[in-house]
């Protein structure tokens, strides 16, 4: 998918920054994160020391049990939320002193995300919910309006542009939330169990088009507990109590679960 510009936009990154984002760096690198979640009367160590790094193109899932981090360090890679310790760097930018303002821009530029609930505007129709990103990118009205009709005629959702999220099924919805993610083009697709509300049909439905869009080189990290969301990626990293414990390359051999070829090859 061709990345474009925003015309217009304010809040552009300082010279120093675009000379450090080079096209050599990962995309996406992140060193020694720590996360400690503070409850009532308690704290949990949510994430304890990961380093990773997803280059331009992979599709790479987390998966793991239950409370292993996942959602947690999906955030602090969003910048939703701020480790403790560690350092993230997306496109070559250090982002461990950005505002929240700063990492906004960012998540409008360059990252999209989808959760498990979709998290559409209830209010606001599917139109006005894919286009909504992209006029705060600073994208035209009118380059707006074009990006989401490509974007829903190819989710299969035209027709729908008018309907409010409540009148959609499940499946629909978070086709919608991906439209919404790509609007901007953004470099990085991070998705939160994209298929954890959907039935299994649905689930198949959205790694379709996850393998869909990454056939076309967009870049994503996938955190999911099912291991049929996990079969759809290059790179399968294993999360237990906030560690890292396994990083799995898929090699395009032999048959793959999903229809794609591929098998484990345990990488390091
Ligand atoms: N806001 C919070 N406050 C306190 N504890 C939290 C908070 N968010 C997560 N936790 C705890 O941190 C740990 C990691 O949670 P996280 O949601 O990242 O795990 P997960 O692997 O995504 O789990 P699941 O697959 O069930 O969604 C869990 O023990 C969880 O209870």
């Amino acid at each position: 998918m061709k990345r474009q510009s925003p015309s217009g936009s304010g809040g552009t990154d300082s010279a120093a920054d675009r000379k450090q984002a080079t096209e050599t760096e990962p995309l996406l690198r992140a060193e020694n994160l720590v996360k400690t979640h503070q409850g009532v009367g308690t704290a949990v160590k949510a994430v304890r020391g990961v380093d990773l790094s997803v280059g331009r193109g992979e599709f790479v899932a987390i998966t793991g049990p239950s409370g292993a981090g996942k959602s947690t360090l999906l955030h602090l890679l969003g910048g939703l939320d701020r480790p403790d310790e560690g350092r993230i760097w997306i496109e070559g930018r250090r982002t461990d002193t950005y505002s929240e303002a700063r990492w906004a821009l960012l998540r409008r530029r360059s990252i999209g995300i989808v959760f498990q609930f979709f998290n559409l505007v209830s209010q606001l129709t599917v139109a006005d919910n894919v286009e909504l990103p992209a006029l705060l990118a600073g994208y035209r009205p009118s380059q707006a309006r074009k990006a989401r009709a490509e974007l829903l005629s190819d989710l299969g959702l035209e027709g729908k542009e008018n309907s409010t999220p409540g009148e959609l099924s499940g499946g629909e919805q978070q086709r919608v939330a991906l439209a919404r993610a790509l609007v901007n083009h953004p470099a990085l697709l991070l998705a939160d169990e994209p298929g954890g509300s959907l039935d299994s049909k649905g689930t198949r439905e959205v790694l379709r088009l996850l393998s869909r869009f990454h056939g076309r080189g967009q870049t994503i990290v996938l955190v999911s507990h099912d291991a049929r969301m996990a079969s759809a990626a290059d790179r399968v990293i294993s999360l237990f109590d906030g560690r890292i414990t396994d990083d799995a390359t898929l090699s395009r051999e032999g048959p793959r679960p999903g229809g794609v070829s591929g098998t484990l090859d345990i990488g390091g």
